[in-house]
C-alpha cells in the first residue's frame, strides 16, 4: 500500500521522521514535503511562480522530495508525479490544531487537498508548548503521537473511512499515554480572537503584527474540549462539502422577499 506523507513544519521536521517510523511499518511511504516552515499556509497554493524540488534523504521513505512550496503544493506534486495513494498523512505537526480555524492549518489543509482527490487523509498534531511550535520539533517526544498515527492508519487502510467522512482531524494531548482515551469530537467554532498590534520601526513608520488571543470557552463534545479539558485524543470527523444544511426555501426568501 503506497501512503503519501507530508506537513508544515518541513521535510526536517522530527514529527515528520517519526510519521515516516509509524506510516513505514504498514506500507510503502512517499514524502513530498515542504523544505521550509509553513505554519498557518492554510490551503495557499502556489500559482504565480515554478516551484523547485530535491531529493532529500528520510530515512525510511521509499523516496522524499523537499519542495519550495506549500503543504498544498506538496500533494499535488505527489499525485502528479506518482500517482494515486492508499492514504495521505499531514504530520505530525507541533502545535495543536483545532477549531473551524483548521482551514488556517497548513497540516489540515493538505490533508483535505488529499481528501478531494479521493484520497483517505489524516492531519495529526501534537500539542506542544508553544515555543515549540517553530522548530523542528527538538526534544519533542513523538512515541505516542505515533503510537496513535500507527493506530489510526492502520484502522483506515484495513477498513476505509465512514461514508461520508473525508479526513480525520487529529489532535493529541502533549501528557497523553498509549492508554489515553481516544474521543470522537466535533470542531470548536473558533480557538482564536485575532488581532493587530501596531509597532514603530526605526524609520518611525508602523507596521502591524497579527496576534492571535486564546479563546478559553471550550463546549463538551468539541476538539478543543476534549484535548484542552478531557485531555482525550480528539478525533474529528471532517466533510468536506462546506455547503450548509439549510431548507434552500427559507434561503430563498430571505434573498428573494
Ligand atoms: N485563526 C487563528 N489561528 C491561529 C492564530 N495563531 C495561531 N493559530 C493557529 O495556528 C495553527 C497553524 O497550524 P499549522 O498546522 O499550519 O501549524 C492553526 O491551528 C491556527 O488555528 C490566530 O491568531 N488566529
Amino acid at each position: 500500500m503506497r501512503i503519501l506523507l507530508t506537513n508544515d513544519d518541513g521535510i526536517y521536521s522530527n514529527g515528520l521522521r517519526a510519521a515516516v517510523k509509524a506510516l513505514s511499518e504498514l506500507g510503502e511511504v512517499y514524502v513530498v514535503a515542504p523544505l521550509f516552515q509553513r505554519s498557518a499556509s492554510g490551503r495557499a497554493m502556489t500559482l504565480h511562480r515554478p516551484i523547485r524540488a530535491k531529493r532529500v534523504d528520510v530515512p525510511g521513505a521509499k523516496i522524499a522530495y523537499g519542495i519550495d512550496g506549500t503543504p498544498t503544493d506538496c500533494v499535488i506534486f505527489a499525485i502528479a508525479r506518482f500517482g494515486s495513494f492508499g492514504l495521505a498523512v499531514s504530520g505530525i505537526n507541533l502545535g495543536e490544531n483545532l477549531s473551524t480555524e483548521i482551514t488556517v492549518s497548513g497540516t489540515a489543509s493538505a490533508a483535505i487537498e488529499a481528501s478531494t482527490h479521493g484520497i483517505p487523509s489524516i492531519a495529526i498534531s501534537l500539542e506542544v508548548e508553544w515555543k515549540k511550535t517553530l522548530g523542528e520539533g527538538e526534544g519533542v517526544d513523538f512515541s505516542v503521537s505515533t503510537h496513535f498515527l500507527k493506530r489510526i492508519a492502520g484502522a483506515l487502510l484495513e477498513r476505509g473511512l465512514p461514508e461520508g467522512v473525508d479526513m480525520l482531524n487529529v489532535n493529541v494531548p502533549s501528557d497523553a499515554t498509549e492508554e489515553t482515551e481516544i474521543a470522537i469530537t466535533r470542531l470548536a467554532r473558533k480557538r482564536y480572537s485575532p488581532t493587530v498590534e501596531e509597532r514603530i520601526d526605526p524609520k518611525g513608520n508602523p507596521y502591524y503584527w497579527i496576534v492571535g488571543k486564546l479563546v478559553q470557552d471550550f463546549e463538551p463534545g468539541t476538539d478543543a474540549y476534549a484535548l484542552k479539558v478531557e485531555r482525550k485524543v480528539s478525533v474529528t470527523p471532517i466533510n468536506i462539502d462546506m455547503t450548509a444544511r439549510v431548507d434552500f426555501e427559507e434561503l430563498v426568501r430571505v434573498l428573494w422577499v
